[in-house]
């Protein structure tokens, strides 16, 4: 981050402001008030005599030099501080990047900086300091936080139950010229812009800066909603660091959507600066403002956007996470009976036969995110959508950008790499706890953890493949989109070649009305993979379901090839018939004959595959098996009723809904 221009850099070094010539307009009364002298206040000391500018530990950018406009505003902080502390804090070598100094009721000061926290005294402090420091104070808000007035210094008050203040943290707030640099392409672009990150991390620096960079430098009416003064700073005159951004101020943080809706309607803004979307209502507001075409910038607490999608009040912001159930379909049969039943989840669970897919509802409300990692570090999300859908296939952030402010400048890395996809999936995806996750997380593990797929992932054309995939009615750029970002090229393929390909990919209304096609597909027995809508998460999931069906062939032939005895082929038939044509059919169990134990291991995995139960009875020699059904027997005829009335019918028309989740996997065309 450079530093601030010569100019502007002579004035801070040369000149101590003068007091601000302008009325305190804070919402204190008390700050027209001469502050009431601290017995142990003395008349501040000037910070040019004893500070010397240095760069931080981390060698951050804006730490090099005293930031534009803050030795001034540093200096009123200061004077909230007993003088002998006050004294301590200025003699520290890191003073210009001072963050916060902390006042807790009995307890030694601390100051925070970047390299750490620095005991200020052994002295406690006494409900005098804290009067001391109080006065000097604009009114707390309903969020129990103050400003100076015309300074960005943010004083948050501790209160005990009767309401008595008993603690402050005093953080320093500046405007950091330069700070929002990395963000710059993304800025002029006119793309909303979500900034997410930890407490203290910087955020409303970042956004300080690019509200001044809308209005400024690319000359955009440009209103702040300011709901704790923090962006804007305290008083009724906005801090220069704003530029000519203009900004609301919000009673209380309740009336923030309010404000942030009468921005829109009241003073014709292009872009919209908010700090600190936290509730509900906030989300809502910031969605309704986006879908107006206004530009939003706009910060959140959480480390990454998986963080957001988790928090019910904030997923609206990344387009709202529904949750799909659907149940597998095991057989043909069972398919065709069980698609019209509506399971509970308690319900479906327990039959080990739900799936969970969790899916993005709607469009998101920023255009593009950024994960402040650092001062200078950030992790930024081009399409914010395309991101969300990932994480929500169980990809590990497929396009993410690491963009870095080093000693060369800015250095940008594009996209996190394989390895770290690889290991990220794990981790991360736990996080879901999902069994919609863990399934996507088994395509890319199965896809990634075969010899075959391994050698196949640095190719990308199809005769290096293990998979041709024909694209009918796709569209061929989200089809390659939808492989790209679940890390498949080399795996999956697309072929123009429909004799070629291992299984087709359509969009249900196009296939129904090629017979062609159709006949093809029969003819070679080729699996279909039906999406109602050219959509990436659509396509995303098809491709995925493929990959699952095609490595578990994969795993069947591997399998058949083991030469097998007679005795596990009768006893995998038996299980076979056995479900077939009374554990599904009849929903009653059935008891299978004994078998060695190793046996009996191979059956459990057939029963397994139909996602049935099993238990095991009695002990080897004379261990046999018991498959238990899904369903009473009254379920069973309920389904069986409805296909007599004709409900489960294959119909193709249109309205007919195949699917649980916009993907139909049918093993035949409907005709
Ligand atoms: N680029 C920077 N250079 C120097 N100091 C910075 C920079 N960015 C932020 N700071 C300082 O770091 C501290 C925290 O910054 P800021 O208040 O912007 O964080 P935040 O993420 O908005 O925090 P919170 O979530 O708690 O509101 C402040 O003292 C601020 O002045």
């Amino acid at each position: 981050m450079p530093p601030p221009p010569p100019a502007l850099r002579l004035r801070l070094r040369f000149s101590l402001l003068p007091p601000n010539p302008l009325p305190c307009t804070s919402r204190s009364p008390s700050c027209f008030l001469p502050a009431k002298p601290h017995p142990l206040a003395a008349p501040s000391l000037s910070l040019r005599r004893v500070c010397r500018p240095v760069r931080s530990a981390q060698g951050e950018a804006g730490a090099a030099a005293w930031p534009y406009g803050s030795e001034e505003e540093l200096r009123r902080m200061l004077e909230l501080l007993p003088v002998e502390l006050r004294r301590r804090v200025e003699g520290h070598p890191e003073l210009p990047a001072l963050v916060e100094v902390v006042m807790d009721l009995g307890r030694p000061p601390l100051a925070r900086f970047p390299s750490g926290d620095f005991l200020l005294s052994h002295r406690p402090i006494s409900f005098d300091d804290l009067r001391h420091a109080t006065s000097q104070v604009g009114d707390f808000g309903a969020d129990n936080r103050a400003g100076i007035s015309r300074t960005l210094h943010r004083i948050s008050a501790i209160r005990n139950r009767k309401g008595v203040i008993v603690g402050l943290t005093c953080r320093v707030g500046r405007a950091v010229p330069g700070s929002a640099n990395l963000l710059q392409d993304l800025v002029k672009d006119g793309g909303s812009l979500l900034l997410i990150g930890p407490p203290g991390v910087g955020k409303t620096t970042v956004i300080r800066e690019i509200a001044r960079m809308l209005a400024d430098d690319y000359k955009k009416r440009v209103m702040i909603v300011d709901t704790s003064n923090e962006i804007g700073g305290d008083g009724d005159i906005p801090h220069p660091g704003i530029g000519n951004a203009r900004r609301l101020q919000v009673p209380n943080q309740d009336m923030q959507h309010k404000v942030l809706i009468e921005a829109v309607e009241n003073h014709m803004p292009q872009a919209i600066v908010i700090d600190e979307i936290g509730t509900k209502l906030e989300a809502m507001a910031a969605s309704t403002i986006a879908q107006r075409g206004i530009q939003l910038v706009a910060t959140a607490h959480g480390v990454t956007i998986e963080n957001l999608i988790m928090n019910p009040s904030l997923e609206m912001l990344v387009g709202g996470i529904q949750v799909n159930i659907f149940i597998t379909s095991l057989t043909v049969f069972y398919f065709v009976c069980l698609k019209s039943v509506t399971l509970g989840d308690e319900e479906a669970s327990r039959r080990g036969v739900q799936k969970t897919v969790l899916e993005r509802k709607g469009p998101s409300t920023f255009t593009c995110a950024a994960e402040i990692v650092s001062k200078t570090e950030l992790r930024v999300h081009r399409s914010l959508e395309a991101t969300v859908d990932a994480l929500l296939a169980g990809c590990k952030l497929p396009n993410v950008e690491i963009r870095k402010v080093g000693s060369k400048g800015i250095v940008q890395e594009p996209s996190v790499r394989k390895e770290q996809l690889r290991h990220g999936v794990h981790e991360d995806v736990a996080q879901f706890d999902s069994d919609s996750l863990w399934n996507a997380r088994r395509s890319l593990d199965s896809a990634f953890s075969l010899d075959s797929a391994e050698r196949h992932t640095e190719g990308s054309n199809e005769d290096e493949a293990s998979l041709n995939l024909y694209a009918y009615g796709i569209s061929e750029s989200i089809a390659l989109q939808a492989i790209k970002q679940l890390e498949l090229e080399g795996v999956v393929a697309l072929t123009y070649n429909i004799s070629e390909a291992d299984a087709v990919i359509a969009l249900q209304s196009k296939l129904k009305k090629n017979s062609q096609i159709q006949a093809v597909v029969k003819s070679q027995d080729m699996p279909v993979f039906f999406v109602k809508t050219n959509s990436l998460v659509q396509i995303s999931r098809a491709v995925r379901a493929l990959v699952d069906d095609h490595m578990d062939e994969m795993i069947d032939s591997e399998d058949n090839e083991e030469i097998r005895s007679s005795e596990e082929t009768d006893a995998l038939e038996e299980a076979r018939l056995a479900i077939e044509q009374v554990v599904i059919p009849k929903g009653e169990s059935v008891q299978l004959l004994p078998r060695p134990s190793n046996i009996i291991s191979s059956q459990v995995d057939f029963i397994e595959s139909f996602s049935l139960k099993w238990e095991v009875i009695g002990q080897e020699p004379n261990a046999y098996l018991r498959i238990l059904p899904h369903f009473t027997e009254k379920e069973v005829t309920d389904v069986k009723q409805e296909i007599a009335t004709g409900i489960t019918d294959l119909d193709t028309s249109d309205d007919m809904d195949y699917t649980e989740n916009g993907i139909t996997r049918l093993p035949f065309l409907p005709e």
